[in-house]
């Protein structure tokens, strides 16, 4: 499976902002469950995954783009990582365990503190992704050839292998998807929250 974009210069553009600010609790709620079930699909999906990242993917796209088995991505202008800091939020335990999972303990703690956007050669630098391509059809065939690699594996030990792998954030999640969804609708209505994500939404208009 390939996840991409149809657009021009944005892979993702991670979760809708608009959903956080002055948000209603019980559609928060709603949302915030769906984004943990969506997760949980993807991140233990039987079938191999690449994505291939066509354009920017900030927060919630890094989020996805990390949640596949392989990552290729179109260079050198884009930019890609978990900047939640930057909007004055915090990303929560799962994101942040998702991500050391891919590039490390001490590589992650210092990407998330400073919500650091990598540009495509530091990412590939640091292993936020596995092959930089100059144009969106040649990611395509490198992600193509990457899935072709699971004709000769076995689904099974493929599916045992990765299960082993993302097993502990997996089980993280399921064990605490109450008290992560609490922590979400608790400190998004909160008025320090709330004024920094104005502000950001402000930022981002033209
Ligand atoms: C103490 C504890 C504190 C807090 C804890 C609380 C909670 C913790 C729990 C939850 C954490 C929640 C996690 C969230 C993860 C996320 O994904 S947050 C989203 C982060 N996304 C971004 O920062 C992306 C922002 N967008 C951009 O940088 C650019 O738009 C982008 C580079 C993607 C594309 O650039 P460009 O093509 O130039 O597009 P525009 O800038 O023209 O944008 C078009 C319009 O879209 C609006 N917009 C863009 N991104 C978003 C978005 N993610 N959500 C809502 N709206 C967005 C932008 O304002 C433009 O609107 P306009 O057309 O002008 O009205």
């Amino acid at each position: 499976m390939i996840l991409t974009s149809g657009l021009q210069k944005v892979f993702c553009a991670g979760l809708d902002i608009t959903e956080f600010y002055n948000p209603n609790p019980d559609r928060l709620s709603k949302f915030w469950t769906t984004l943990q079930d969506t997760w949980l699909s993807l991140y233990t999906t039987s079938f191999p995954t690449v994505s291939v990242i066509n354009g920017h993917s900030p927060a919630g796209g890094c989020l996805f783009a990390m949640s596949c088995d392989y990552r290729v991505m179109v260079g050198p202008n884009y930019t890609i990582g978990l900047n939640e800091t930057k909007l004055g939020i915090v990303a929560p335990k799962w994101f942040q365990d998702t991500m050391v999972a891919v590039i490390g303990q001490r590589k992650a703690e210092v990407s998330l503190t400073t919500g650091k956007m990598y540009t495509t050669d530091e990412a590939l630098q640091i292993g936020l992704i596995d092959e930089s391509l100059p144009d969106a059809n040649s990611a395509l065939k490198k992600g193509t050839q990457f899935l072709n690699n699971f004709q000769k594996i076995s689904p099974w030990a493929y599916k045992m292998t990765k299960d082993i792998s993302r097993q502990p954030t997996v089980q993280w999640l399921i064990d605490n998807k109450q008290k992560d969804l609490d922590f979400v609708i608790k400190y998004m209505q909160s008025p320090t929250v709330q004024k920094n994500l104005e502000l950001y939404l402000q930022s981002l208009k033209k």
